[in-house]
């Protein structure tokens, strides 16, 4: 019979996970097993688990299920009918997103797209005050921004005192805005709910669940350091505010950037930066030494040292010294 610590510690194991989201039958499965592998590089200690569209191919699911993901499906999320027209067509299928805050069997997830690599240990995000929604602060610099006062007035949040907020003609300047990409949230049925119901009267804006969640999550929002998602036009916009070295999480999200789609012809793809970024995230996504062993002994024994910290062997985290 299990005594009541071995079934303690393993629900403590069960209580966090990186989350990532997986549509269609396109290429994106690839960056879902980067990042596996990534994750597993850097030591995490807690599973990915893929939270998959119906319409992802079983072929597809069982190379993700080999990489030792935990693989979820999940029933789309659509923005109120006929109004899709307002969300940029790319982004549109973003909404099911929110449908990771109903896996309640964890109380708190740490969401990355299938486009970022991890290349340092961000388990300590886990540890960061209950009660807040953490992510990284966008960047307004872009042509996909063009549709918006900020891009046209040349105002980015990342440099807010370059141009300033002209606020007698456009009223009080915008919120902190992040990109959803990656954030930490407590998955919640009473907050899956909210969100829902709360979709359900709101027009789609162009980028779709981002703009939501943003619009959500107001007043819980607190930033955290770009090093735990590098937006790669950061690079080229925001130089001054980038350390490279210090980075521990990279979002390939300008245009031409997907490492297994590259080619190195759009804007900017030529640098020297994001060339050795691209060729970083194959090296991981090669490496036969990452992949997921169901053998490996210290594979095995990782969520158990987890559980043991969890359930009081380490009593106290230190605070995360990154917020
Ligand atoms: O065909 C697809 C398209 C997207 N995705 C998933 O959706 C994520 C978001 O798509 P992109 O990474 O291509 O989008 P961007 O990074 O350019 O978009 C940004 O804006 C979007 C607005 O919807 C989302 O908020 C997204 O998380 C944010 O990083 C992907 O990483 C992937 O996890 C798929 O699985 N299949
Ligand atoms: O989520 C979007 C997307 O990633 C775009 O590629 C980027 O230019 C935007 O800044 C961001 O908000
Ligand atoms: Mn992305």
């Amino acid at each position: 019979m299990m005594g009541p610590n071995v079934s303690t510690m393993q629900k403590a194991a069960k209580r966090r996970a990186y989350v990532t989201f997986l549509a269609g039958d396109g290429d994106y499965w690839k960056g879902v097993v980067g990042l596996a592998k990534g994750l597993r590089r850097v030591r995490a200690a807690y599973p990915l688990v893929v939270a998959v569209l119906p319409d992802v191919p079983a072929e597809h699911r069982r190379k993700l299920i080999d990489q030792g993901c935990v693989v979820r499906e999940i029933q789309p999320v659509y923005p109120p009918e006929s109004q899709t027209q307002f969300a940029m067509a790319y982004y549109v299928i973003n909404y099911s997103k929110l449908r990771i805050w109903e896996f309640v069997e964890y109380e708190r997830m740490m969401y990355l797209d299938a486009d970022i690599q991890v290349f340092d240990n961000i388990d300590h995000l886990f540890d960061l005050d209950r009660g807040s929604f953490y992510a990284v602060m966008d960047c307004f610099c872009e042509k996909t921004w063009s549709h918006t006062p900020q891009y046209g007035i040349g105002y980015c949040q990342q440099c807010p005192d370059k141009v300033a907020w002209p606020t007698a003609e456009l009223g009080p300047p915008p919120a902190l805005y992040f990109n959803a990409g990656m954030f930490v949230h407590e998955p919640s049925m009473a907050t899956a709910k909210a969100l829902l119901d709360t979709l359900r009267v709101t027009t789609p804006t162009p980028f779709a669940e981002q703009d939501f969640l943003n619009m959500f999550f107001r007043e819980q929002y607190k930033p955290i350091p770009l090093i735990y998602n590098l937006v790669l036009a950061m690079l080229w916009r925001h130089p001054e505010n980038v350390q490279l070295e210090k980075v521990k999480a990279v979002h390939y999200c300008a245009a031409g950037s997907k490492p297994w789609r590259y080619t190195g012809k759009e804007a900017n793809m030529d640098r020297e930066d994001i060339k050795m970024l691209v060729n970083k995230w194959w090296d991981i996504y090669n490496d036969e030494s990452l992949d997921y062993k169901d053998d490996d002994a210290d594979e095995a024994r990782q969520p158990m040292r987890t559980a043991l910290a969890e359930a009081g062997a380490v009593k106290y985290f230190p605070a995360p010294s990154a917020a």
